[in-house]
Protein backbone atom coordinates (compact mmCIF):
# COMPACT_ATOMS: atom_id res chain seq x y z
CA UNK A 1 0.00 0.00 0.00
CA UNK A 2 2.51 2.35 0.80
CA UNK A 3 3.91 2.13 -3.17
CA UNK A 4 1.03 4.20 -4.21
CA UNK A 5 2.77 7.44 -2.87
CA UNK A 6 0.60 10.83 -3.97
CA UNK A 7 3.36 10.63 -6.61
CA UNK A 8 1.15 7.85 -8.47
CA UNK A 9 -2.22 9.71 -7.27
CA UNK A 10 -0.78 12.89 -9.31
CA UNK A 11 0.34 10.91 -12.11
CA UNK A 12 -3.16 9.19 -12.65
CA UNK A 13 -5.23 12.63 -12.08
CA UNK A 14 -3.21 13.93 -14.97
CA UNK A 15 -4.45 11.88 -17.57
CA UNK A 16 -7.98 11.27 -18.74
CA UNK A 17 -10.69 10.91 -16.50
CA UNK A 18 -12.47 8.09 -18.48
CA UNK A 19 -9.52 6.06 -18.19
CA UNK A 20 -8.62 5.89 -14.53
CA UNK A 21 -9.10 2.86 -12.73
CA UNK A 22 -10.51 1.19 -16.39
CA UNK A 23 -8.00 -1.79 -16.25
CA UNK A 24 -8.82 -2.03 -12.02
CA UNK A 25 -12.85 -2.15 -13.37
CA UNK A 26 -12.20 -4.90 -16.67
CA UNK A 27 -10.26 -7.00 -14.41
CA UNK A 28 -12.44 -6.84 -11.50
CA UNK A 29 -16.10 -6.70 -13.96
CA UNK A 30 -14.33 -10.51 -14.57
CA UNK A 31 -13.62 -11.62 -11.74
CA UNK A 32 -17.07 -11.43 -10.48
CA UNK A 33 -18.28 -13.38 -13.60
CA UNK A 34 -16.28 -15.81 -12.75
CA UNK A 35 -17.04 -15.70 -9.31
CA UNK A 36 -20.90 -15.66 -9.79
CA UNK A 37 -20.73 -18.88 -12.46
CA UNK A 38 -18.51 -20.57 -9.37
CA UNK A 39 -21.62 -19.63 -6.75
CA UNK A 40 -24.28 -21.08 -9.45
CA UNK A 41 -22.47 -24.09 -9.56
CA UNK A 42 -21.51 -24.78 -5.89
CA UNK A 43 -26.24 -23.80 -5.00
CA UNK A 44 -26.97 -26.11 -7.42
CA UNK A 45 -25.08 -28.66 -5.89
CA UNK A 46 -25.92 -27.61 -2.32
CA UNK A 47 -29.95 -27.23 -3.04
CA UNK A 48 -30.66 -29.87 -5.90
CA UNK A 49 -28.15 -32.24 -5.58
CA UNK A 50 -26.98 -32.18 -1.34
CA UNK A 51 -23.32 -31.88 -2.52
CA UNK A 52 -22.19 -28.42 -2.35
CA UNK A 53 -20.06 -29.67 0.62
CA UNK A 54 -21.13 -28.85 4.09
CA UNK A 55 -22.46 -25.51 5.52
CA UNK A 56 -20.11 -24.52 8.35
CA UNK A 57 -20.27 -22.97 11.18
CA UNK A 58 -18.17 -19.25 12.59
CA UNK A 59 -17.69 -18.74 16.08
CA UNK A 60 -20.48 -16.16 16.03
CA UNK A 61 -22.59 -18.96 14.77
CA UNK A 62 -23.09 -17.78 11.01
CA UNK A 63 -22.43 -19.80 7.89
CA UNK A 64 -19.55 -20.26 6.13
CA UNK A 65 -19.46 -22.71 2.61
CA UNK A 66 -17.34 -23.98 -0.18
CA UNK A 67 -18.28 -20.71 -2.31
CA UNK A 68 -17.14 -18.36 -0.02
CA UNK A 69 -13.49 -19.66 0.66
CA UNK A 70 -13.44 -20.49 -3.11
CA UNK A 71 -14.80 -17.41 -4.67
CA UNK A 72 -12.22 -15.41 -2.41
CA UNK A 73 -9.18 -17.60 -3.35
CA UNK A 74 -10.49 -17.15 -7.12
CA UNK A 75 -10.93 -13.61 -6.92
CA UNK A 76 -7.66 -12.66 -5.23
CA UNK A 77 -5.65 -15.13 -7.27
CA UNK A 78 -6.92 -13.63 -10.70
CA UNK A 79 -6.13 -9.41 -8.84
CA UNK A 80 -2.75 -11.08 -8.13
CA UNK A 81 -2.34 -12.38 -11.31
CA UNK A 82 -3.54 -8.93 -13.17
CA UNK A 83 -1.66 -6.48 -11.26
CA UNK A 84 1.48 -8.51 -9.56
CA UNK A 85 0.79 -10.06 -5.96
CA UNK A 86 3.07 -7.56 -4.34
CA UNK A 87 0.81 -4.53 -5.88
CA UNK A 88 -2.36 -6.80 -4.43
CA UNK A 89 -3.81 -5.31 -1.20
CA UNK A 90 -7.11 -7.28 0.04
CA UNK A 91 -9.81 -6.94 2.86
CA UNK A 92 -12.39 -9.42 3.04
CA UNK A 93 -14.13 -11.85 5.05
CA UNK A 94 -12.82 -14.99 5.34
CA UNK A 95 -9.61 -16.67 6.80
CA UNK A 96 -8.33 -20.04 6.83
CA UNK A 97 -8.65 -20.65 10.29
CA UNK A 98 -11.15 -23.56 10.12
CA UNK A 99 -9.64 -24.70 6.72
CA UNK A 100 -6.09 -25.71 8.30
CA UNK A 101 -8.02 -28.07 10.77
CA UNK A 102 -6.82 -31.39 10.61
CA UNK A 103 -10.00 -32.35 10.42
CA UNK A 104 -11.17 -30.44 7.79
CA UNK A 105 -8.94 -32.14 4.46
CA UNK A 106 -12.19 -33.14 3.09
CA UNK A 107 -13.49 -29.32 3.01
CA UNK A 108 -10.42 -28.28 1.49
CA UNK A 109 -10.18 -30.73 -1.15
CA UNK A 110 -13.65 -29.54 -2.24
CA UNK A 111 -12.59 -25.77 -2.32
CA UNK A 112 -8.97 -26.51 -4.19
CA UNK A 113 -11.23 -28.51 -6.81
CA UNK A 114 -13.77 -25.89 -6.84
CA UNK A 115 -10.96 -23.31 -7.33
CA UNK A 116 -9.54 -25.25 -10.22
CA UNK A 117 -12.42 -26.01 -11.81
CA UNK A 118 -13.40 -22.36 -11.69
CA UNK A 119 -10.30 -21.44 -13.20
CA UNK A 120 -10.27 -23.49 -15.89
CA UNK A 121 -12.95 -21.55 -17.70
CA UNK A 122 -12.02 -18.30 -16.71
CA UNK A 123 -10.48 -17.75 -20.29
CA UNK A 124 -13.76 -17.26 -21.15
CA UNK A 125 -13.91 -14.01 -19.93
CA UNK A 126 -10.61 -13.11 -21.45
CA UNK A 127 -8.50 -14.24 -18.16
CA UNK A 128 -5.75 -16.92 -18.74
CA UNK A 129 -6.32 -19.91 -16.34
CA UNK A 130 -3.21 -20.82 -14.55
CA UNK A 131 -0.65 -23.35 -16.53
CA UNK A 132 -1.54 -26.57 -14.12
CA UNK A 133 -4.60 -26.44 -11.00
CA UNK A 134 -3.10 -24.80 -8.39
CA UNK A 135 -1.86 -26.54 -5.77
CA UNK A 136 -3.97 -26.84 -1.94
CA UNK A 137 -0.92 -24.89 -0.49
CA UNK A 138 -1.50 -22.18 -3.50
CA UNK A 139 -5.23 -21.82 -2.82
CA UNK A 140 -4.57 -21.26 1.12
CA UNK A 141 -1.89 -18.60 0.26
CA UNK A 142 -4.54 -16.85 -2.05
CA UNK A 143 -7.14 -16.93 0.74
CA UNK A 144 -5.31 -15.84 3.35
CA UNK A 145 -3.25 -12.75 1.85
CA UNK A 146 -6.45 -11.51 1.75
CA UNK A 147 -5.32 -10.01 5.34
CA UNK A 148 -5.59 -6.42 4.34
CA UNK A 149 -7.02 -4.19 7.40
CA UNK A 150 -8.08 -1.15 5.31
CA UNK A 151 -7.07 2.31 6.48
CA UNK A 152 -7.17 5.54 5.33
CA UNK A 153 -4.46 5.67 3.06
CA UNK A 154 -2.90 3.93 -0.23
CA UNK A 155 -5.23 1.67 -2.45
CA UNK A 156 -6.86 -1.83 -1.39
CA UNK A 157 -9.54 -3.99 -2.69
CA UNK A 158 -13.01 -4.69 -0.31
CA UNK A 159 -14.28 -8.32 -0.53
CA UNK A 160 -17.02 -10.09 0.02
CA UNK A 161 -16.53 -13.22 -1.72
CA UNK A 162 -20.18 -14.40 -0.57
CA UNK A 163 -22.68 -11.55 0.86
CA UNK A 164 -25.87 -13.16 2.29
CA UNK A 165 -24.23 -16.60 2.92
CA UNK A 166 -27.89 -17.43 4.61
CA UNK A 167 -29.57 -17.02 1.61
CA UNK A 168 -26.92 -19.18 -0.42
CA UNK A 169 -27.73 -22.06 1.66
CA UNK A 170 -31.04 -21.53 1.85
CA UNK A 171 -31.16 -21.47 -2.30
CA UNK A 172 -32.33 -17.74 -2.39
CA UNK A 173 -30.23 -14.48 -2.54
CA UNK A 174 -27.46 -13.43 -2.04
CA UNK A 175 -24.24 -11.44 -3.98
CA UNK A 176 -20.37 -11.24 -4.50
CA UNK A 177 -18.79 -8.05 -3.72
CA UNK A 178 -15.76 -6.25 -4.68
CA UNK A 179 -15.37 -2.70 -4.28
CA UNK A 180 -11.70 -0.66 -4.77
CA UNK A 181 -10.78 1.93 -2.37
CA UNK A 182 -8.08 4.86 -2.48
CA UNK A 183 -7.30 7.01 0.32
CA UNK A 184 -10.45 6.02 2.16
CA UNK A 185 -13.14 6.67 -0.48
CA UNK A 186 -14.52 3.81 -2.57
CA UNK A 187 -13.56 4.41 -6.28
CA UNK A 188 -14.69 1.03 -7.86
CA UNK A 189 -17.72 -1.14 -7.07
CA UNK A 190 -18.63 -4.54 -8.86
CA UNK A 191 -21.83 -6.38 -7.35
CA UNK A 192 -22.74 -9.46 -8.85
CA UNK A 193 -26.24 -10.78 -8.24
CA UNK A 194 -25.86 -14.46 -9.42
CA UNK A 195 -30.05 -14.90 -8.65
CA UNK A 196 -31.27 -11.57 -9.74
CA UNK A 197 -32.15 -11.27 -13.51
CA UNK A 198 -32.20 -8.52 -15.39
CA UNK A 199 -35.85 -8.27 -15.54
CA UNK A 200 -37.25 -7.46 -11.63
CA UNK A 201 -40.45 -9.02 -12.02
CA UNK A 202 -38.34 -12.77 -10.78
CA UNK A 203 -37.69 -10.27 -7.52
CA UNK A 204 -41.21 -11.09 -6.44
CA UNK A 205 -40.08 -12.21 -2.60
CA UNK A 206 -42.93 -12.73 -0.97
CA UNK A 207 -43.40 -16.12 -3.12
CA UNK A 208 -40.30 -17.40 -2.12
CA UNK A 209 -36.67 -17.47 -4.84
CA UNK A 210 -36.67 -21.34 -3.90
CA UNK A 211 -39.82 -22.59 -5.23
CA UNK A 212 -38.36 -19.64 -8.59
CA UNK A 213 -35.30 -20.94 -8.88
CA UNK A 214 -36.63 -24.90 -8.94
CA UNK A 215 -39.01 -24.26 -11.74
CA UNK A 216 -36.20 -22.68 -13.67
CA UNK A 217 -34.35 -25.85 -15.65
CA UNK A 218 -30.59 -25.33 -17.37
CA UNK A 219 -32.70 -25.72 -20.86
CA UNK A 220 -35.05 -23.16 -19.84
CA UNK A 221 -34.29 -20.10 -22.19
CA UNK A 222 -35.83 -17.26 -19.66
CA UNK A 223 -33.77 -19.87 -16.62
CA UNK A 224 -29.99 -19.99 -15.86
CA UNK A 225 -29.28 -18.26 -18.45
CA UNK A 226 -30.33 -15.14 -17.12
CA UNK A 227 -30.92 -15.20 -13.86
CA UNK A 228 -28.23 -12.75 -12.79
CA UNK A 229 -26.51 -10.17 -13.53
CA UNK A 230 -23.50 -8.02 -12.69
CA UNK A 231 -23.22 -4.47 -11.57
CA UNK A 232 -20.43 -1.54 -11.44
CA UNK A 233 -19.70 2.03 -11.38
CA UNK A 234 -16.50 4.36 -11.36
CA UNK A 235 -17.18 6.82 -8.75
CA UNK A 236 -17.13 10.56 -10.48
CA UNK A 237 -18.22 8.89 -13.48
CA UNK A 238 -22.50 9.61 -12.83
CA UNK A 239 -22.93 6.41 -14.60
CA UNK A 240 -23.53 2.78 -13.44
CA UNK A 241 -24.01 -0.45 -15.08
CA UNK A 242 -25.73 -3.55 -15.71
CA UNK A 243 -24.55 -6.55 -17.33
CA UNK A 244 -26.65 -10.05 -17.65
CA UNK A 245 -24.33 -12.76 -15.73
CA UNK A 246 -23.69 -15.29 -18.85
CA UNK A 247 -23.36 -18.71 -18.55
CA UNK A 248 -19.86 -18.87 -20.07
CA UNK A 249 -20.88 -21.69 -22.38
CA UNK A 250 -18.68 -22.24 -25.51
CA UNK A 251 -20.12 -20.24 -28.21
CA UNK A 252 -20.32 -17.39 -25.86
CA UNK A 253 -17.90 -14.64 -26.33
CA UNK A 254 -16.42 -11.86 -24.17
CA UNK A 255 -17.02 -8.73 -24.02
CA UNK A 256 -20.72 -9.14 -22.33
CA UNK A 257 -22.78 -6.01 -23.25
CA UNK A 258 -24.02 -3.32 -20.69
CA UNK A 259 -26.98 -1.04 -20.21
CA UNK A 260 -26.74 1.62 -17.97
CA UNK A 261 -29.00 2.22 -14.91
CA UNK A 262 -30.50 4.74 -12.71
CA UNK A 263 -32.32 4.75 -9.51
CA UNK A 264 -36.42 5.31 -9.51
CA UNK A 265 -37.68 8.32 -9.59
CA UNK A 266 -40.08 8.15 -6.87
CA UNK A 267 -39.70 10.34 -4.26
CA UNK A 268 -42.88 9.86 -2.69
CA UNK A 269 -42.83 7.50 0.75
CA UNK A 270 -46.62 6.43 -0.33
CA UNK A 271 -45.66 4.73 -3.63
CA UNK A 272 -42.27 3.53 -2.58
CA UNK A 273 -40.96 0.25 -1.77
CA UNK A 274 -38.35 -0.18 1.18
CA UNK A 275 -36.13 -3.07 1.13
CA UNK A 276 -34.32 -4.68 4.47
CA UNK A 277 -32.57 -7.43 5.47
CA UNK A 278 -34.31 -11.12 6.28
CA UNK A 279 -33.32 -11.82 9.04
CA UNK A 280 -34.33 -9.43 12.43
CA UNK A 281 -31.10 -10.26 13.86
CA UNK A 282 -29.69 -8.30 11.27
CA UNK A 283 -31.67 -5.38 11.47
CA UNK A 284 -34.77 -3.91 13.48
CA UNK A 285 -37.94 -4.86 11.39
CA UNK A 286 -40.33 -3.83 14.32
CA UNK A 287 -38.18 0.02 14.09
CA UNK A 288 -38.85 -0.16 10.12
CA UNK A 289 -42.13 -0.96 10.12
CA UNK A 290 -43.15 2.01 12.78
CA UNK A 291 -41.23 3.94 10.44
CA UNK A 292 -43.31 2.95 7.35
CA UNK A 293 -46.25 4.08 8.92
CA UNK A 294 -45.37 7.42 9.95
CA UNK A 295 -43.87 8.45 6.56
CA UNK A 296 -47.20 6.43 4.99
CA UNK A 297 -44.87 3.47 2.91
CA UNK A 298 -47.70 1.04 1.88
CA UNK A 299 -45.94 -0.91 0.12
CA UNK A 300 -44.68 -3.89 1.89
CA UNK A 301 -41.27 -4.05 2.78
CA UNK A 302 -38.56 -6.28 0.09
CA UNK A 303 -36.85 -8.51 2.64
CA UNK A 304 -34.04 -9.51 0.32
CA UNK A 305 -30.75 -11.44 1.40
CA UNK A 306 -27.03 -9.72 1.20
CA UNK A 307 -26.13 -6.58 -1.06
CA UNK A 308 -29.17 -7.68 -3.38
CA UNK A 309 -30.90 -4.85 -1.91
CA UNK A 310 -28.39 -1.94 -2.50
CA UNK A 311 -28.83 -3.42 -6.63
CA UNK A 312 -32.52 -3.06 -6.65
CA UNK A 313 -32.53 0.58 -5.28
CA UNK A 314 -29.61 1.47 -7.66
CA UNK A 315 -31.64 -0.54 -10.59
CA UNK A 316 -35.07 1.56 -9.75
CA UNK A 317 -36.31 -1.24 -8.25
CA UNK A 318 -36.68 -0.10 -4.80
CA UNK A 319 -36.78 3.17 -3.30
CA UNK A 320 -35.19 3.06 -0.04
CA UNK A 321 -33.14 0.82 2.10
CA UNK A 322 -32.60 0.44 5.78
CA UNK A 323 -30.40 -1.54 8.26
CA UNK A 324 -30.58 -0.33 11.63
CA UNK A 325 -28.32 -3.74 13.40
CA UNK A 326 -28.78 -3.92 17.07
CA UNK A 327 -26.44 -1.56 19.39
CA UNK A 328 -22.92 -2.55 19.66
CA UNK A 329 -22.41 -4.58 16.45
CA UNK A 330 -20.36 -3.00 14.32
CA UNK A 331 -20.93 -2.92 10.71
CA UNK A 332 -17.79 -4.30 8.47
CA UNK A 333 -16.36 -2.66 5.13
CA UNK A 334 -17.10 -5.08 2.80
CA UNK A 335 -20.92 -5.49 3.29
CA UNK A 336 -21.66 -2.10 1.99
CA UNK A 337 -18.46 -0.76 -0.30
CA UNK A 338 -19.36 -1.82 -3.68
CA UNK A 339 -23.44 -1.24 -2.71
CA UNK A 340 -22.58 1.88 -1.78
CA UNK A 341 -20.76 3.71 -5.00
CA UNK A 342 -23.22 1.82 -7.59
CA UNK A 343 -26.12 3.65 -5.84
CA UNK A 344 -24.29 6.69 -5.30
CA UNK A 345 -23.29 6.75 -9.55
CA UNK A 346 -26.78 5.63 -9.92
CA UNK A 347 -28.49 8.95 -8.44
CA UNK A 348 -28.98 7.96 -5.32
CA UNK A 349 -28.29 8.72 -1.95
CA UNK A 350 -26.55 6.60 0.64
CA UNK A 351 -25.34 7.89 4.67
CA UNK A 352 -26.00 6.61 8.06
CA UNK A 353 -29.01 7.79 9.60
CA UNK A 354 -27.19 11.33 11.22
CA UNK A 355 -26.54 11.99 7.10
CA UNK A 356 -23.14 11.62 7.25
CA UNK A 357 -21.43 9.51 4.28
CA UNK A 358 -20.43 5.62 5.44
CA UNK A 359 -16.62 6.07 6.34
CA UNK A 360 -14.67 3.21 4.43
CA UNK A 361 -11.08 4.74 5.19
CA UNK A 362 -10.77 3.77 9.31
CA UNK A 363 -10.49 0.15 9.31
CA UNK A 364 -12.46 -2.81 8.54
CA UNK A 365 -15.47 -1.48 10.57
CA UNK A 366 -17.60 1.41 9.34
CA UNK A 367 -16.23 3.41 12.78
CA UNK A 368 -18.45 6.26 13.91
CA UNK A 369 -21.63 5.10 12.20
CA UNK A 370 -24.39 6.85 13.55
CA UNK A 371 -27.53 4.05 14.19
CA UNK A 372 -28.23 2.35 10.91
CA UNK A 373 -27.79 3.23 7.04
CA UNK A 374 -30.03 4.40 4.89
CA UNK A 375 -29.89 4.66 1.41
CA UNK A 376 -32.60 6.19 -1.08
CA UNK A 377 -33.31 6.90 -4.90
CA UNK A 378 -32.38 10.33 -4.25
CA UNK A 379 -31.77 13.50 -2.07
CA UNK A 380 -35.91 14.45 -1.59
CA UNK A 381 -36.92 10.70 -0.25
CA UNK A 382 -33.54 10.39 1.47
CA UNK A 383 -34.50 14.04 3.56
CA UNK A 384 -37.84 12.84 4.86
CA UNK A 385 -36.90 8.83 5.63
CA UNK A 386 -34.20 10.97 7.83
CA UNK A 387 -36.23 12.77 9.27
CA UNK A 388 -38.67 10.32 10.27
CA UNK A 389 -35.84 8.31 11.77
CA UNK A 390 -34.74 11.16 13.91
CA UNK A 391 -38.74 11.54 14.87
CA UNK A 392 -38.98 7.82 15.92
CA UNK A 393 -35.75 7.14 17.13
CA UNK A 394 -36.18 8.11 20.84
CA UNK A 395 -39.40 6.43 21.40
CA UNK A 396 -37.71 3.36 19.67
CA UNK A 397 -36.17 0.46 22.20
CA UNK A 398 -32.79 0.61 20.19
N1 LIG B 1 -26.01 -9.28 14.11
C1 LIG B 1 -25.82 -8.73 12.93
N2 LIG B 1 -26.34 -7.53 12.66
C2 LIG B 1 -26.17 -6.97 11.48
N3 LIG B 1 -25.49 -7.53 10.45
C3 LIG B 1 -24.94 -8.74 10.67
C4 LIG B 1 -25.07 -9.40 11.90
N4 LIG B 1 -24.43 -10.57 11.80
C5 LIG B 1 -23.90 -10.64 10.58
N5 LIG B 1 -24.21 -9.52 9.89
C6 LIG B 1 -23.80 -9.16 8.54
O1 LIG B 1 -24.93 -9.05 7.73
C7 LIG B 1 -24.60 -9.58 6.44
C8 LIG B 1 -25.87 -10.04 5.79
O2 LIG B 1 -26.69 -8.92 5.74
P1 LIG B 1 -28.07 -9.01 5.08
O3 LIG B 1 -28.57 -7.64 4.83
O4 LIG B 1 -27.98 -9.89 3.88
O5 LIG B 1 -28.96 -9.73 6.18
S1 LIG B 1 -30.03 -10.86 5.97
O6 LIG B 1 -29.32 -12.13 5.79
O7 LIG B 1 -30.90 -10.49 4.84
O8 LIG B 1 -30.82 -10.85 7.23
C9 LIG B 1 -23.64 -10.68 6.71
O9 LIG B 1 -22.82 -10.83 5.58
P2 LIG B 1 -22.30 -12.30 5.13
O10 LIG B 1 -21.60 -12.87 6.34
O11 LIG B 1 -21.36 -11.97 4.01
O12 LIG B 1 -23.48 -13.10 4.71
C10 LIG B 1 -22.88 -10.18 7.93
O13 LIG B 1 -21.68 -9.52 7.62
MG1 LIG C 1 -21.51 -9.87 3.89
MG1 LIG D 1 -19.75 -12.96 3.20
MG1 LIG E 1 -20.29 -14.24 6.55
Amino acid sequence: MEKKSSNWVAIESESDPDERYAKELEVAVKAVHVACLLCQKVQEDLIFNGDGGDVQAKDDNSPVTVADWSVQATVSWILSQAFGAQNVSIVAEEDIEALSKSNATTLLSSVVKTVNDSLSTASTFGIQPPPTPLETAQVLEAISRCNSTGGPTGRFWVLDPVDGTLGFVRGDQYAIALALVENGEVVLGVLGCPNYPMNKEWLNYQNGYRRILSRLSKSSSEGWDGKGCVLYAKRGSKKAWMQPLVNGDEGWVWPNSARPIKVSAIDNPVLATFCEPVEKANSSHSFTQGLAHSVGLRNQPLRVYSMVKYAAIARGDAEIFMKFARAGYKEKIWDHAAGVVIIQEAGGVVTDAGGRPLDFSKGVYLQGLDRGIIACAGSSLHEKIMRAVDASWNSSSL
